[in-house]
Protein backbone atom coordinates (compact mmCIF):
# COMPACT_ATOMS: atom_id res chain seq x y z
CA UNK A 1 0.00 0.00 0.00
CA UNK A 2 1.50 3.45 -1.52
CA UNK A 3 -1.21 5.68 0.54
CA UNK A 4 -2.51 6.04 3.82
CA UNK A 5 -5.79 7.95 2.71
CA UNK A 6 -6.81 8.78 -1.13
CA UNK A 7 -9.51 11.75 -0.87
CA UNK A 8 -11.82 12.30 -3.63
CA UNK A 9 -14.22 15.39 -3.39
CA UNK A 10 -14.54 19.39 -4.02
CA UNK A 11 -11.81 21.65 -4.00
CA UNK A 12 -12.27 25.46 -3.29
CA UNK A 13 -10.86 28.67 -2.70
CA UNK A 14 -12.58 30.48 0.52
CA UNK A 15 -12.37 33.94 0.48
CA UNK A 16 -12.94 34.33 4.20
CA UNK A 17 -14.40 37.94 5.35
CA UNK A 18 -14.11 38.75 9.09
CA UNK A 19 -17.18 41.71 9.89
CA UNK A 20 -18.41 42.92 12.99
CA UNK A 21 -21.91 42.11 12.14
CA UNK A 22 -23.53 40.23 9.24
CA UNK A 23 -25.40 42.81 7.03
CA UNK A 24 -29.15 42.97 6.88
CA UNK A 25 -30.94 42.65 4.16
CA UNK A 26 -30.26 46.06 2.09
CA UNK A 27 -27.60 47.21 4.16
CA UNK A 28 -23.76 47.09 4.35
CA UNK A 29 -20.92 46.20 6.80
CA UNK A 30 -17.68 47.08 6.60
CA UNK A 31 -14.54 44.52 6.40
CA UNK A 32 -12.19 43.92 9.27
CA UNK A 33 -9.69 41.19 7.34
CA UNK A 34 -9.85 39.12 4.63
CA UNK A 35 -7.67 36.07 3.70
CA UNK A 36 -7.79 33.33 0.99
CA UNK A 37 -7.68 30.07 1.76
CA UNK A 38 -7.78 26.25 0.20
CA UNK A 39 -11.02 24.33 1.42
CA UNK A 40 -13.35 21.66 0.96
CA UNK A 41 -13.81 19.21 2.93
CA UNK A 42 -11.98 16.25 1.71
CA UNK A 43 -8.78 18.55 0.97
CA UNK A 44 -9.13 20.19 4.49
CA UNK A 45 -9.00 16.46 6.31
CA UNK A 46 -5.98 15.32 3.89
CA UNK A 47 -3.97 18.15 4.79
CA UNK A 48 -4.23 17.33 8.95
CA UNK A 49 -3.79 13.64 7.74
CA UNK A 50 -0.81 14.91 5.98
CA UNK A 51 0.69 17.39 8.62
CA UNK A 52 0.14 14.55 11.11
CA UNK A 53 2.37 12.03 9.15
CA UNK A 54 -0.26 9.89 6.61
CA UNK A 55 0.49 9.46 3.11
CA UNK A 56 -1.92 11.63 0.97
CA UNK A 57 -3.07 11.50 -2.33
CA UNK A 58 -6.21 13.68 -3.55
CA UNK A 59 -8.44 13.25 -6.45
CA UNK A 60 -9.85 16.25 -7.33
CA UNK A 61 -10.04 18.77 -10.59
CA UNK A 62 -9.54 22.34 -10.63
CA UNK A 63 -10.17 25.11 -13.37
CA UNK A 64 -7.50 26.89 -15.15
CA UNK A 65 -8.51 30.41 -13.91
CA UNK A 66 -6.14 32.70 -11.95
CA UNK A 67 -6.58 30.20 -9.06
CA UNK A 68 -6.14 26.98 -10.45
CA UNK A 69 -2.55 26.36 -10.19
CA UNK A 70 -2.93 28.39 -6.41
CA UNK A 71 -4.73 25.10 -5.33
CA UNK A 72 -1.85 22.68 -7.12
CA UNK A 73 0.78 24.62 -5.58
CA UNK A 74 -0.81 24.44 -1.90
CA UNK A 75 -2.06 21.13 -1.89
CA UNK A 76 1.41 19.64 -3.28
CA UNK A 77 3.21 21.91 -0.65
CA UNK A 78 1.17 19.64 1.80
CA UNK A 79 2.56 16.82 0.78
CA UNK A 80 -0.42 15.63 -1.24
CA UNK A 81 -0.44 13.42 -4.29
CA UNK A 82 -1.97 14.92 -6.68
CA UNK A 83 -1.01 12.57 -9.92
CA UNK A 84 -4.28 11.36 -10.74
CA UNK A 85 -5.82 15.13 -10.12
CA UNK A 86 -6.51 17.19 -12.99
CA UNK A 87 -6.89 21.10 -13.79
CA UNK A 88 -9.44 21.25 -17.14
CA UNK A 89 -8.93 23.48 -19.99
CA UNK A 90 -11.42 26.39 -20.10
CA UNK A 91 -13.60 25.92 -16.54
CA UNK A 92 -13.49 28.08 -13.31
CA UNK A 93 -12.02 26.32 -9.88
CA UNK A 94 -14.11 25.84 -6.81
CA UNK A 95 -14.77 29.04 -5.03
CA UNK A 96 -16.64 30.07 -1.72
CA UNK A 97 -17.09 33.19 0.24
CA UNK A 98 -17.41 32.93 4.05
CA UNK A 99 -18.32 35.96 6.19
CA UNK A 100 -17.74 35.35 9.44
CA UNK A 101 -19.10 37.92 12.37
CA UNK A 102 -17.52 39.03 16.06
CA UNK A 103 -19.57 36.07 17.37
CA UNK A 104 -18.08 33.40 14.93
CA UNK A 105 -21.21 32.94 12.99
CA UNK A 106 -20.78 32.52 9.40
CA UNK A 107 -22.59 32.88 6.23
CA UNK A 108 -21.21 31.16 3.34
CA UNK A 109 -22.11 31.07 -0.36
CA UNK A 110 -20.11 28.63 -2.39
CA UNK A 111 -20.19 27.92 -6.58
CA UNK A 112 -18.50 24.35 -6.83
CA UNK A 113 -18.39 24.58 -10.55
CA UNK A 114 -19.02 20.62 -11.62
CA UNK A 115 -17.99 21.09 -15.29
CA UNK A 116 -14.73 20.21 -14.54
CA UNK A 117 -15.26 17.35 -11.68
CA UNK A 118 -13.57 14.16 -12.02
CA UNK A 119 -15.73 11.39 -13.92
CA UNK A 120 -15.67 7.68 -13.06
CA UNK A 121 -14.06 7.18 -16.11
CA UNK A 122 -11.45 9.80 -14.80
CA UNK A 123 -10.46 7.80 -11.89
CA UNK A 124 -7.12 6.63 -11.45
CA UNK A 125 -7.78 3.14 -10.77
CA UNK A 126 -4.60 2.30 -9.39
CA UNK A 127 -4.32 5.00 -6.83
CA UNK A 128 -7.34 4.36 -5.40
CA UNK A 129 -6.50 0.46 -5.27
CA UNK A 130 -3.18 1.02 -3.32
CA UNK A 131 -5.00 3.32 -0.12
CA UNK A 132 -5.43 1.92 3.61
CA UNK A 133 -8.64 4.48 3.08
CA UNK A 134 -10.61 6.34 0.82
CA UNK A 135 -12.21 9.06 1.90
CA UNK A 136 -14.89 10.99 0.15
CA UNK A 137 -17.47 14.10 0.47
CA UNK A 138 -20.26 12.11 -1.88
CA UNK A 139 -19.53 15.14 -4.78
CA UNK A 140 -19.46 14.16 -8.10
CA UNK A 141 -22.26 11.52 -7.10
CA UNK A 142 -21.33 8.73 -9.86
CA UNK A 143 -17.88 9.20 -9.03
CA UNK A 144 -18.02 8.84 -5.23
CA UNK A 145 -19.86 5.79 -6.22
CA UNK A 146 -17.62 4.19 -8.32
CA UNK A 147 -14.67 4.74 -5.86
CA UNK A 148 -16.36 3.58 -3.44
CA UNK A 149 -16.75 0.63 -5.31
CA UNK A 150 -13.33 -0.04 -6.05
CA UNK A 151 -11.60 0.36 -3.15
CA UNK A 152 -14.02 -1.75 -1.32
CA UNK A 153 -13.22 -4.35 -3.63
CA UNK A 154 -9.60 -3.11 -2.70
CA UNK A 155 -10.30 -3.96 1.12
CA UNK A 156 -9.72 0.03 2.18
CA UNK A 157 -11.84 1.37 4.38
CA UNK A 158 -14.65 3.31 2.48
CA UNK A 159 -15.65 7.21 4.67
CA UNK A 160 -17.67 9.66 4.11
CA UNK A 161 -17.65 13.32 5.39
CA UNK A 162 -21.53 13.85 4.37
CA UNK A 163 -21.69 17.25 5.36
CA UNK A 164 -24.86 18.36 3.64
CA UNK A 165 -27.30 15.88 1.83
CA UNK A 166 -26.01 15.33 -1.54
CA UNK A 167 -28.27 13.40 -4.46
CA UNK A 168 -27.66 9.72 -4.48
CA UNK A 169 -26.31 9.60 -1.15
CA UNK A 170 -28.56 6.74 -0.22
CA UNK A 171 -26.74 4.37 -2.47
CA UNK A 172 -23.31 5.38 -1.12
CA UNK A 173 -24.10 4.79 2.48
CA UNK A 174 -24.24 0.73 2.39
CA UNK A 175 -20.43 1.23 0.91
CA UNK A 176 -19.29 2.81 3.64
CA UNK A 177 -17.08 1.97 7.14
CA UNK A 178 -17.02 5.41 8.55
CA UNK A 179 -19.86 8.02 8.32
CA UNK A 180 -19.44 11.25 9.65
CA UNK A 181 -22.09 13.77 9.82
CA UNK A 182 -23.49 16.74 11.13
CA UNK A 183 -26.43 17.25 13.25
CA UNK A 184 -28.32 19.30 9.79
CA UNK A 185 -27.50 15.97 8.18
CA UNK A 186 -29.72 13.66 9.71
CA UNK A 187 -32.78 16.03 10.38
CA UNK A 188 -32.51 15.99 6.19
CA UNK A 189 -31.43 12.62 5.29
CA UNK A 190 -33.36 10.73 8.01
CA UNK A 191 -36.25 13.57 9.46
CA UNK A 192 -35.51 13.06 12.81
CA UNK A 193 -33.77 15.06 14.98
CA UNK A 194 -33.02 12.44 17.75
CA UNK A 195 -29.35 11.37 17.87
CA UNK A 196 -29.49 8.19 19.34
CA UNK A 197 -32.33 6.76 16.84
CA UNK A 198 -30.55 8.41 13.78
CA UNK A 199 -26.93 6.64 15.12
CA UNK A 200 -28.77 3.48 15.16
CA UNK A 201 -30.14 3.99 11.55
CA UNK A 202 -27.22 5.20 9.98
CA UNK A 203 -25.38 1.39 11.48
CA UNK A 204 -28.08 -0.11 10.27
CA UNK A 205 -27.49 1.43 6.56
CA UNK A 206 -23.82 -0.07 6.20
CA UNK A 207 -21.15 1.80 8.33
CA UNK A 208 -19.30 0.18 10.67
CA UNK A 209 -18.82 3.79 12.80
CA UNK A 210 -21.10 6.72 13.01
CA UNK A 211 -20.07 9.83 13.61
CA UNK A 212 -22.82 12.86 14.35
CA UNK A 213 -21.45 16.27 15.33
CA UNK A 214 -23.23 18.90 17.24
CA UNK A 215 -20.90 22.30 17.04
CA UNK A 216 -20.60 23.26 20.81
CA UNK A 217 -22.41 20.19 22.11
CA UNK A 218 -19.71 17.94 21.09
CA UNK A 219 -19.92 14.94 18.71
CA UNK A 220 -21.49 11.02 18.97
CA UNK A 221 -19.95 7.78 18.22
CA UNK A 222 -22.14 4.64 17.50
CA UNK A 223 -20.63 1.30 16.42
CA UNK A 224 -22.39 -2.20 17.17
CA UNK A 225 -21.02 -2.25 20.44
CA UNK A 226 -20.57 1.59 21.59
CA UNK A 227 -22.84 4.56 21.89
CA UNK A 228 -20.20 7.49 23.01
CA UNK A 229 -20.54 11.15 23.67
CA UNK A 230 -18.06 13.33 23.95
CA UNK A 231 -18.30 17.05 25.11
CA UNK A 232 -16.71 20.06 23.10
CA UNK A 233 -13.64 21.47 24.40
CA UNK A 234 -14.74 24.95 25.75
CA UNK A 235 -12.21 27.23 23.47
CA UNK A 236 -13.24 31.04 22.58
CA UNK A 237 -14.34 30.46 19.01
CA UNK A 238 -13.63 32.58 16.32
CA UNK A 239 -14.49 30.60 12.80
CA UNK A 240 -15.91 27.68 13.01
CA UNK A 241 -15.04 26.85 8.73
CA UNK A 242 -14.44 23.92 7.88
CA UNK A 243 -14.65 22.25 11.55
CA UNK A 244 -16.42 19.15 10.39
CA UNK A 245 -13.72 18.54 7.73
CA UNK A 246 -11.25 18.81 10.60
CA UNK A 247 -13.04 16.42 12.89
CA UNK A 248 -13.54 13.81 10.17
CA UNK A 249 -9.65 14.16 9.56
CA UNK A 250 -8.68 13.33 13.11
CA UNK A 251 -11.61 10.49 13.21
CA UNK A 252 -10.05 8.70 9.91
CA UNK A 253 -6.36 9.37 11.96
CA UNK A 254 -7.28 7.67 15.21
CA UNK A 255 -9.05 4.50 13.05
CA UNK A 256 -5.90 4.36 11.27
CA UNK A 257 -3.55 4.60 14.53
CA UNK A 258 -6.10 1.64 15.75
CA UNK A 259 -6.63 3.42 18.74
CA UNK A 260 -9.64 3.13 20.78
CA UNK A 261 -12.67 4.56 20.14
CA UNK A 262 -12.88 6.53 23.47
CA UNK A 263 -9.66 8.04 22.48
CA UNK A 264 -10.21 8.58 18.52
CA UNK A 265 -13.60 10.38 19.88
CA UNK A 266 -11.91 12.96 22.07
CA UNK A 267 -8.50 13.60 19.62
CA UNK A 268 -11.21 14.63 16.96
CA UNK A 269 -13.16 16.89 18.71
CA UNK A 270 -9.71 18.66 20.79
CA UNK A 271 -8.39 18.87 16.82
CA UNK A 272 -11.87 20.62 15.72
CA UNK A 273 -12.27 22.52 18.26
CA UNK A 274 -8.63 24.06 18.62
CA UNK A 275 -9.36 24.91 14.69
CA UNK A 276 -12.11 26.79 15.82
CA UNK A 277 -9.74 29.71 17.79
CA UNK A 278 -8.33 30.40 14.36
CA UNK A 279 -9.63 31.76 11.01
CA UNK A 280 -10.12 29.31 8.20
CA UNK A 281 -9.45 25.79 7.52
CA UNK A 282 -6.06 24.78 6.48
CA UNK A 283 -3.95 27.83 7.81
CA UNK A 284 -6.11 26.86 11.38
CA UNK A 285 -5.05 23.74 12.11
CA UNK A 286 -3.44 22.58 15.22
CA UNK A 287 0.08 20.55 15.43
CA UNK A 288 0.00 17.20 17.15
CA UNK A 289 1.61 18.28 20.01
CA UNK A 290 -0.51 20.61 20.71
CA UNK A 291 -3.67 18.60 20.43
CA UNK A 292 -1.91 15.88 22.66
CA UNK A 293 -0.88 18.43 25.42
CA UNK A 294 -5.13 19.27 25.68
CA UNK A 295 -5.44 15.30 25.42
CA UNK A 296 -3.13 15.18 28.28
CA UNK A 297 -4.18 18.25 30.48
CA UNK A 298 -7.64 18.97 29.57
CA UNK A 299 -10.54 15.83 30.87
CA UNK A 300 -13.62 16.31 28.47
CA UNK A 301 -16.41 14.30 29.79
CA UNK A 302 -17.03 10.74 27.29
CA UNK A 303 -20.25 9.37 28.30
CA UNK A 304 -21.64 6.26 27.30
CA UNK A 305 -25.23 4.92 27.24
CA UNK A 306 -24.33 0.83 26.36
N1 LIG B 1 -17.58 26.54 18.90
C1 LIG B 1 -16.99 25.34 19.07
N2 LIG B 1 -16.30 25.07 20.20
C2 LIG B 1 -15.70 23.88 20.40
N3 LIG B 1 -15.75 22.86 19.50
C3 LIG B 1 -16.44 23.07 18.37
C4 LIG B 1 -17.09 24.31 18.08
N4 LIG B 1 -17.69 24.22 16.86
C5 LIG B 1 -17.40 22.98 16.41
N5 LIG B 1 -16.66 22.29 17.31
C6 LIG B 1 -16.17 20.90 17.19
O1 LIG B 1 -16.15 20.55 15.82
C7 LIG B 1 -17.04 19.46 15.57
C8 LIG B 1 -17.68 19.68 14.20
O2 LIG B 1 -18.42 20.87 14.21
P1 LIG B 1 -19.86 21.01 13.54
O3 LIG B 1 -20.25 22.45 13.66
O4 LIG B 1 -20.78 20.02 14.16
O5 LIG B 1 -19.60 20.56 12.04
P2 LIG B 1 -19.65 21.35 10.64
O6 LIG B 1 -18.40 22.16 10.58
O7 LIG B 1 -19.69 20.24 9.64
O8 LIG B 1 -20.90 22.18 10.67
C9 LIG B 1 -18.01 19.44 16.75
O9 LIG B 1 -18.50 18.15 17.01
C10 LIG B 1 -17.13 19.95 17.89
O10 LIG B 1 -16.41 18.86 18.46
O1 LIG C 1 -15.50 26.21 2.45
C1 LIG C 1 -14.90 25.24 2.90
O2 LIG C 1 -13.68 25.17 3.02
C2 LIG C 1 -15.67 24.07 3.31
O3 LIG C 1 -15.53 23.05 2.70
C3 LIG C 1 -16.58 24.22 4.47
C4 LIG C 1 -17.62 23.12 4.64
O4 LIG C 1 -17.06 21.98 5.19
C5 LIG C 1 -18.30 22.76 3.38
O5 LIG C 1 -18.91 23.93 2.88
C6 LIG C 1 -19.30 21.68 3.62
O6 LIG C 1 -19.86 21.39 2.40
P1 LIG C 1 -21.02 20.32 2.23
O7 LIG C 1 -20.34 18.99 2.36
O8 LIG C 1 -21.57 20.60 0.89
O9 LIG C 1 -21.99 20.59 3.35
Amino acid sequence: MNYDVVGLGTVVVDHLVLLSHHPVQDAKTNIISDAYQIGGPVPTAQVMLSRLGKQCAFLGSWGDDQYGPLIAEELAAENLDLTGSRQLPGTRSGYAQVWIDESASTRTIACYRPEHWLQPADLDESILTQAHAVHLDGWPQATCLHAAQIAQQAGAKVCLDAGSLKPGMEELIPYLNVMNCPRRFITEYLDTDDIQTAGAELLQQGPDLVTITDGVNGAWLFTESNRLHCEALPVLSLDTTGAGDVFSGALLYGILEDWPVERTLKFACITAALKCERLGNREALPTLAEIEAVLQTKKLRLSRWD
